[in-house]
């Protein structure tokens, strides 16, 4: 028997997969991390973090399954995407890597529609500058600590970081490339215009390559603290969402993905640039000539796990949620809005910040959970709101990621989205991407679609029941009306927000 790897370097844990020829899971070892958020918008990482705990999980899948290390016939990776990782001369980290949610460069942000602007931008990297993008975390280096700015040599995004650490090769891939706002989307290379625009040195940005290219093989001592073989070949990977689209087959334009991870995310490739105005994210797939539009909700299943941490840190996720079950839509008239951390879509807002409305003193823990697992699926509803209104018909839908696990979450994602949902029979996340990434960049596959028919295993179906869906199309109305009420109210109050506090989550 033969066997790739897939690494998915999330945000919250690093996840690795050891999968067969069949597609089946043979082992699987996952390390949590944390994030310093050292201010109100900061989220960092340690990179260092990432490749030591990345190391630990493919020792404890090789151990775990016994296989022989000349049966692995290559890894690749998925990976948290847009996070700015920034190495010196000697390919040494200059500072913690600044992350997606992180929402600091507001005015970064400003400045690039400033020197570039709005319709330019939106010709070469098809995105408007928002705060999650690392462009405007390389201009906010650039402004703030110019002592790192200029021994700065290379940037890399997290998932080419920890590659680059086990093969000792840099490298950057397009549907990782497509989310800096420095890639040139429709000429697949890094933007001479805006690099010049912005007095950026192209230099700084890596090699790109195709995700199943082969870009190495394992250093020498990472194979012996792995237990693989250095001739290992390791391949390109891509963008976490990109990734979580090809484990759950969303490979052409009569799909949709959603995705409910830390983030949330609604995906749909596209090959026709239907959104193309800034209202949707638009990347370049990991799959070959087609791209995907995209809605991002920052807080997703970091609102839940927020939820749980605050009232009730000792239960599992099946435990919180097994009483919402029996409560109605509309949590008895509470609404939730999940703007822990600002938002990207619809509100590309970094300074609205959430809200429970409606709380009453009937209300129990089971309400409120409830209305935080609505409120986070009535947020990627706008986004699938957007596709709709742009002429994609939207009637099944792919769910996947931590969200994907609660099948009471399904129904009520079901009823929300007024679509069939369907779930992987075991859900994987998108290291089962990365690992078909190795699996077509090995040769088992010549395309990504054939490498889905063997190895993705569907779930169940969840139908929308036409009651819900009524009584959520009201409710979601209301939900919408929240972020008008509280904008301006949530701007008064981030000077409050602003004083200085060093914590973890
Ligand atoms: N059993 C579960 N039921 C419902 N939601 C869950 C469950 N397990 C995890 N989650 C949600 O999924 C999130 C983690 O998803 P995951 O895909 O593992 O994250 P990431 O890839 O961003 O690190 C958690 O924050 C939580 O909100
Ligand atoms: O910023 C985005 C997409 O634009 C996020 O989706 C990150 O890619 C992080 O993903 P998860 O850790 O939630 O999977």
């Amino acid at each position: 028997m033969r066997y790739v790897i897939g690494v998915d370097l999330g945000t919250s844990a690093v996840k690795c997969l050891l999968v067969s020829e069949g597609g089946e899971v043979v082992a699987s070892a996952s390390r949590p991390f944390d994030s310093m958020r050292i201010r109100s918008g900061y989220s960092e990482q340690d990179p260092e973090q990432w490749v030591q705990e990345t190391v630990h999980c493919l020792q404890a899948v090789m151990a775990a399954a016994g296989v022989e290390a000349s049966s692995v016939d290559g890894i690749s990776f998925s990976g948290q995407m847009h996070g700015l990782v920034l190495l010196d001369e000697q390919q040494r980290l200059l500072r913690p890597a600044i992350l997606w949610n992180d929402t600091r460069t507001s005015a970064e942000c400003r400045e690039i529609e400033a020197t570039v602007g709005w319709e330019h931008l939106l010709a070469i990297a098809k995105n408007p500058a928002l705060e999650g993008f690392t462009l405007p975390k390389l201009l906010w280096v650039r402004k703030h600590e110019p002592h790192l700015y200029d021994r700065a040599a290379v940037f890399l995004l997290p998932k080419d970081y920890v590659r680059f650490r086990l093969t000792g090769n840099i490298h950057a891939e397009f549907s990782d490339a497509a989310g800096t706002l420095l890639l040139d989307i429709p000429r697949r290379e890094w933007s001479r215009e805006l690099c010049d625009a912005l007095a950026i040195d192209r230099g700084i940005c890596p090699p790109l390559v195709e995700s199943h290219a082969c870009v190495g093989t394992l250093l020498p001592s990472i194979a012996e603290a792995t237990g693989l073989t250095p001739s290992t070949p390791v391949f390109a990977g891509g963008a976490d969402n990109a990734c979580g689209a090809i484990g759950a087959s969303v490979l052409e334009e009569d799909r949709t993905l959603c995705s409910i991870g830390t983030s949330g995310v609604i995906l749909s490739p596209d090959r026709r640039e239907r959104d193309v105005t800034g209202k949707l994210h638009y990347f370049n797939h990991a799959v070959p000539g087609i791209d995907y539009a995209m809605g991002v909700t920052l807080a997703a299943g970091q609102s839940l796990s927020w939820l749980r941490k605050l009232i009730a840190p000792s239960q599992s996720y099946d435990s919180l949620l097994a009483p919402i079950d029996s409560i109605s839509p509309g949590a008895g008239g509470l609404l939730f809005t999940p703007y822990l951390s600002g938002e990207r879509t619809p509100h590309a807002d970094a300074d609205i910040r959430g809200s429970f409305i409606g709380l009453d003193v009937s209300h129990s823990q089971a309400h409120m959970v409830r209305s935080v697992v609505e409120g986070i699926t009535f947020s990627l509803c706008e986004s699938l709101a957007i596709l709709r209104a742009q002429g994609k018909s939207v009637d099944r839908i792919v769910s996947i990621g931590g969200g994907a696990q609660s099948e009471t979450w399904l129904q009520i994602q079901a009823d929300i989205f007024n679509a069939e949902m369907v779930s992987l029979r075991h859900e994987e996340g998108p290291g089962m991407g990365a690992a078909m990434l190795a699996a077509v960049g090995a040769g088992w596959f010549d395309r990504l679609d054939e490498c889905a028919a063997v190895f993705v295993k569907w779930g169940r179906t969840f139908d929308p029941h036409p009651s819900r869906v009524e009584e959520y199309r009201q409710l979601f109305a209301l939900y919408k009306e929240v972020y008008q009420q509280t904008e301006s109210l949530s701007c008064r109050l981030k000077r409050f927000r602003d004083a200085e506090r060093i914590q973890s989550v």
